[in-house]
């Protein structure tokens, strides 16, 4: 990060163990505001794990975790779930239209969306309005994706958290989502973070990269830090050395 971005989610000496096990080590360092991190590692290196910090599903055992220079714990259910959007590989539906479920976050708040916000929505992730009341279990696994993102949409989140939303699709539809995230980011300024496998895609779309092995952060900085990574588990990771 540098000296002029300013952090929106920070961690200073975060701890988290779960059944006797000590699964994310000592964890310091922050997010910028307004940028695209990917984070990387091998299966196991506690990267989901970190996620469920972020979005208030667990808490951290020991150390300080911020969002917008408050306290998580500050943070009610409602307000933590408005700020922090959150988009996993499976993008699940719930039985409905396209519509209840691009309506779900607000008909938990015991709120209806707007048929123009819908729209907009729809509009802003590339699917047709024509979709509206489609039955959300007839989509493609990319069309389902993007309604998934469009959902995370509605609270307007600061950040939003990506749990390997490209693993499952095909090339063209790992396209259409790489792009479309990179224009949420820039027309919305939102913060993502971006739990990937997939180097080549860190690299295309990430400002900034943590990479993170046994639950430890290992190194971070900008992306271009996978072309020539110091250390030297890194360097076997980036040739495809660890699994
Ligand atoms: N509640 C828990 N109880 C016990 N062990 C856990 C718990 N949650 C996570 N772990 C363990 O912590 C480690 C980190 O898991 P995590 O899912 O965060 O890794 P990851 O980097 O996201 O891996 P992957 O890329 O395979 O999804 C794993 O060894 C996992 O089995």
């Amino acid at each position: 990060m540098n000296t002029i971005e300013k952090p929106i989610v920070e961690f200073m000496n975060v701890n988290y163990s779960a059944d006797g096990l000590h699964i994310l080590k000592d964890i310091s360092g922050s997010f910028p505001e307004g940028k695209i991190t990917t984070l990387v590692g091998p299966s196991g290196a506690g990267k989901s794990t970190l996620f469920r910090l972020c979005n208030g599903l667990s808490s951290p055992s020991s150390g300080e975790l911020q969002l917008k220079g408050k306290s998580i714990h500050e943070y009610d259910p409602i307000s933590l779930r408005k700020n922090v959007g959150v988009a996993l590989q499976s993008a699940t539906m719930i039985k409905g239209t396209v519509l209840d479920n691009l309506e779900l976050p607000l008909t938990l708040q015991g709120q209806k969306i707007a048929l123009t916000k819908a729209e907009e929505l729809l509009q802003d992730v590339g699917l047709d309005e024509s979709f509206l009341y489609r039955n959300a279990q007839d989509l493609s696994g990319g069309q389902r994706q993007k309604l998934s993102i469009a959902r995370t949409l509605v609270n307007k989140p600061k950040i939003l958290l990506l749990d390997e939303v490209t693993s499952s699709l095909d090339r063209v539809s790992q396209h259409d989502i790489e792009e479309l995230i990179v224009k949420i980011n820039k027309k919305y300024a939102t913060t993502i973070i971006w739990i990937t496998h997939n180097l080549d895609q860190a690299l295309k779309i990430g400002h900034y990269t943590w990479v993170m092995m046994e639950g430890e952060v290992i190194e971070t900085g900008e992306v271009s830090i996978l072309h020539h990574p110091k250390n030297e588990r890194v360097q076997q990771f980036v040739k495809g050395e660890l699994e």
